[in-house]
C-alpha cells in the first residue's frame, strides 16, 4: 500500500519537474500528490537555474542531466528515465549524491524493436526514397527495386531484452539470426533460434543485414569504426535503433560513398538533433540512409507503458518506499523490505548512540572498524542494505549534518567510505533465539590501535571513533519489539530500554543510594525524569570478572562486576554544569548526555 506523501514544512507538496513531453497517463498519477511542472524547452542554463527547487526530475533521452545539475538539484530524491537508456544520466554523481535513478527496463522495447523492423524493411525495400519520389509526382518503378529479407541473415550485437525481440520478429520473417553478446542467456537465444558466437570477428562477413543492441557504454562506444565496416559484404546493411556513438557516423558514410556496404538505418545519433554539417547530417542526407529522429521508442503504447511505470516508482521513492527499478540502488522485494523496516530505526539510534555515548570530548580518538551482528530472523534476509545505510547515517548524525548528504542504500557504502568508516556485516541465526528475541543486531567497534587521527584525511568531518578506555568494551546490541527499538547491552551492562529523546547515562558503583544521589540533583536543577532503569554488569562479563573484581578507581577503566550503569530518559536539557556535578562523588563514576 502506499504510504502517504508528505508535505515540507511549509505544507508544500514535493514538485516534480519534466522538461521533455512525457505520457499524461503516467503524469495523472502524479498530480493528485504532487505539485508538477512541464517545462518542455528548458535550455541547460535554464534547468541548472530551476532544479533547486524539485523534488523529482522527469526526463526522456533529450535532457542531459550532468553533474552540476545533480549538483544544483539540492533536494532531487529521484531521477526517473521514461525509458530505456540512462547515458544521459550521471549516474556517477546521482550516486554520490543518493540521488536514485530509475528507468522503465521494459515499457518500450517492443516498439524499440519493431522499429527496428520498419528500418529494417525499409532499407531492403527503399520505403523511403521510393515513397519522396513518388510524392514528387514521379512513377520510378525499376530504380526502387528491392531485395526479400526471407532467407537473409541477420546478426544481431546485443541480445537483451530489444535484441531478443528483433530476433524472434526476424526470425518471423524467415530470416537467419546469428548473434555476439557476452552476456547472453544461451537458452534464450537457442529457443528464439539464435546463434551465439563468441566474437565479433565472427559477425562482419556473414551479416547481409547487422543491428545493433547494446547499451552506449565504455565497452560499446565506437564499436562499429572503418575496419569492421571493410569487412562486411558491400551488399550488407547496418541498422542502429540503439544508441549514437556506437558506429562511427563518419566511417559509416565513407563506406555508403564507397559502396563497401549497401545501406543503412538509422535512427539515432551522435548528437541529437544533429549538428547542421556534421557527419550524422551528411549521414541522413545520403541516399542509401533511412533516417528516422529517435523514433524508437515513439509509440502512443510505449509512452503510456514508459510514463506510467517511471511516475509510479517517482510516488514510490518520495513516500519513502523503494523502486522497481533503480539503476543505480540494490533491488529490495517488498515483503523483504517491510521485514527490514522497524530494523532500519533501531540501526539508526545504535549508530546515533554509539558515536554520542562512546565519544570522550578531548581524547584523542582513532579509525574504527565495526563488526555488525544480524542475529536470528533478520539474519536471513538477503539484502541488508537499508540497515547498513541506516548505521552510516546514525554514526554520522552527531558529528555531521546528515541531511545534506542524503544518506540511503544508494551511497550509504560510497559515504561510509569516504568517512574512514569500515563496517563487516555478519550473520548468525541461532543468537538472537537463545537471547530471548527472535532478531537482533550487535554493533561491536574494534579501533585501530595504529592509525591515530588526522594519518589519513585532514576532513573536519571525516568519521573518527573515539578511543576507547583501556578495557572499555565498545559493543551496543539492539533489538525490536512490537515495532519498538529496545537496546539490549551497553558496553559491559546488561539493560532493557527504549532509547529515545534526552537520555543521561550514569555508570556508578553497584550499592544503595545511587539513584537517590542523581535524582535528588537533576530535581534540584529542574530535570524531569521521564523514565530510569538499571543496567548491571552482563552475566557473561560478569562471569569472566568473577576473580578480578576490584573497585573501579573512577577514571573510566575497568569496569568491574561491582559497576552498573543508570539509564534516565529526562525531559529537556540537561546543563553541562548539572552533567559534571554528578561525576566523582557518591559513587557516580561517569555521566554522559545521549540525544536519540
Ligand atoms: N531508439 C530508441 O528509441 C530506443 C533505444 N533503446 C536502446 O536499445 C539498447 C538496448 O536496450 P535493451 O535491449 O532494453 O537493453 P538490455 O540491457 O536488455 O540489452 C543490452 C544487451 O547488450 C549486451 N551487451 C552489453 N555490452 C555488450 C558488448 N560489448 N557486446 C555485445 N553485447 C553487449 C548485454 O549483455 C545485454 O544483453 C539500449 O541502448 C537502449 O537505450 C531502447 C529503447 C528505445
Ligand atoms: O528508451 C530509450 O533508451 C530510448 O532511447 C527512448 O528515448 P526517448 O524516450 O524516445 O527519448
Amino acid at each position: 500500500m502506499p504510504l502517504p506523501i508528505h508535505t515540507d514544512g511549509l505544507g508544500q507538496r514535493p514538485k516534480v519537474l519534466i522538461p521533455e513531453k512525457v505520457s499524461t497517463d503516467g503524469l495523472k498519477l502524479l498530480q493528485a500528490k504532487l505539485e508538477v511542472h512541464e517545462r518542455k524547452g528548458l535550455d541547460p542554463q535554464d534547468l541548472l537555474s530551476i532544479i533547486g527547487e524539485y523534488d523529482a526530475l522527469i526526463v526522456r533521452s533529450e535532457t542531459k542531466v550532468t553533474a552540476p545539475v545533480l549538483a544544483a538539484g539540492k533536494r532531487l530524491r529521484v531521477v526517473a528515465r521514461a525509458g530505456v537508456g540512462v547515458d544521459n544520466v550521471d549516474l556517477e554523481a546521482a550516486t554520490k549524491r543518493g540521488i536514485i535513478v530509475v528507468n522503465s527496463p521494459t515499457g518500450n522495447i517492443n516498439a524499440a524493436a519493431e522499429h527496428t523492423i520498419a528500418l529494417l524493411m525499409s532499407v531492403a525495400r527503399n520505403i523511403g526514397n521510393a515513397c519522396s519520389s513518388l510524392k514528387q509526382g514521379k512513377w520510378e518503378r525499376s530504380k526502387y527495386v528491392g531485395v526479400e529479407v526471407k532467407g537473409k541473415t541477420l546478426c544481431i550485437i546485443g541480445l537483451g531484452k530489444v535484441g531478443l525481440t528483433v530476433a524472434r520478429a526476424a526470425g518471423g520473417l524467415g530470416m537467419e539470426l546469428v548473434a555476439y553478446d557476452p552476456y547472453a542467456n544461451p537458452s534464450l537465444a537457442a529457443s528464439a533460434n539464435v546463434e551465439l558466437v563468441q566474437s565479433l570477428d565472427d559477425l562482419w562477413s556473414r551479416a547481409d543485414f547487422l543491428t545493433i543492441h547494446t547499451p552506449l557504454i565504455a565497452s560499446t562506444k565506437g564499436m562499429i569504426g572503418a575496419s569492421e565496416l571493410a569487412r562486411m559484404k558491400p551488399t550488407a546493411c547496418i541498422l542502429n535503433v540503439a544508441r549514437g556513438g556506437m558506429i562511427d557516423e563518419t566511417a559509416l558514410l565513407s563506406a555508403l560513398e564507397e559502396g563497401s556496404i549497401a545501406g543503412a538505418g538509422i535512427d539515432v545519433f551522435t548528437s541529437e538533433p544533429p549538428q547542421p554539417g556534421g557527419s550524422a547530417a551528411r549521414l541522413i542526407e545520403h541516399p542509401r540512409t533511412v533516417a528516422t529522429p529517435h523514433l524508437g521508442a515513439s509509440t502512443v503504447e510505449a509512452q503510456e507503458n514508459v510514463s506510467i511505470d517511471v511516475c509510479t516508482q517517482v510516488l514510490s521513492i518520495l513516500s519513502g518506499q523503494l523502486p522497481r527499478s533503480a539503476v543505480n540502488a540494490p533491488i529490495i522485494l517488498p515483503e523483504e523490505y517491510r521485514t527490514l523496516q522497524p530494523f532500519v530505526s533501531l540501526l539508526e539510534t545504535i549508530g546515533s548512540l554509539y558515536t554520542q555515548y562512546f565519544s570522550r570530548p578531548g581524547e584523542r580518538q582513532l579509525r574504527t572498524t565495526f563488526d555488525l551482528t544480524y542475529e536470528g530472523s533478520i539474519a536471513s534476509n538477503t539484502t541488508t542494505k537499508p540497515l547498513f545505510a541506516a548505521l552510516v547515517k546514525g554514526l554520522l548524525s552527531p558529528v555531521t549534518n546528515t541531511e545534506s548528504l542524503n544518506i540511503n542504500i544508494v551511497n550509504a557504502e560510497l559515504v561510509a567510505k569516504e568517512r574512514g568508516i569500515l563496517i563487516n556485516e555478519q550473520r548468525s541465526r541461532e543468537k538472537a533465539e537463545s537471547e530471548g528475541y527472535s532478531a537482533s543486531v550487535t554493533l561491536r567497534a574494534r579501533v585501530d590501535p595504529r592509525s591515530p587521527s588526522g594519518t589519513r584525511s585532514a576532513r573536519a568531518d571525516s568519521f573518527m571513533a573515539p578511543r576507547p578506555s583501556a578495557l572499555e568494551d565498545q559493543v551496543i546490541v539492539g533489538f525490536v519489539s512490537n515495532n519498538t527499538s529496545y537496546i539490549g547491552r551497553l558496553g559491559h551492562f546488561s539493560t532493557s530500554f527504549i532509547p529515545s529523546g534526552t537520555l543521561l547515562i550514569c555508570r556508578n558503583h553497584d550499592s544503595p543510594g545511587r539513584i537517590g544521589v542523581v535524582g535528588g540533583k537533576l530535581g534540584s536543577a529542574g530535570v524531569n525524569i521521564r523514565f530510569m532503569s538499571v543496567a548491571p554488569v552482563d552475566k557473561e562479563i560478569g562471569e569472566e570478572s568473577k576473580d578480578s573484581a576490584v573497585t573501579d578507581s573512577g577514571n573510566g577503566v575497568a569496569p568491574v562486576k561491582t559497576e552498573a550503569l543508570m539509564i534516565l530518559g529526562v525531559d529537556g536539557p540537561v546543563e553541562e554544569e548539572v552533567r559534571k556535578s554528578l561525576i566523582g562523588t557518591d559513587g557516580v563514576l561517569d555521566a554522559r548526555i545521549v540525544d536519540i
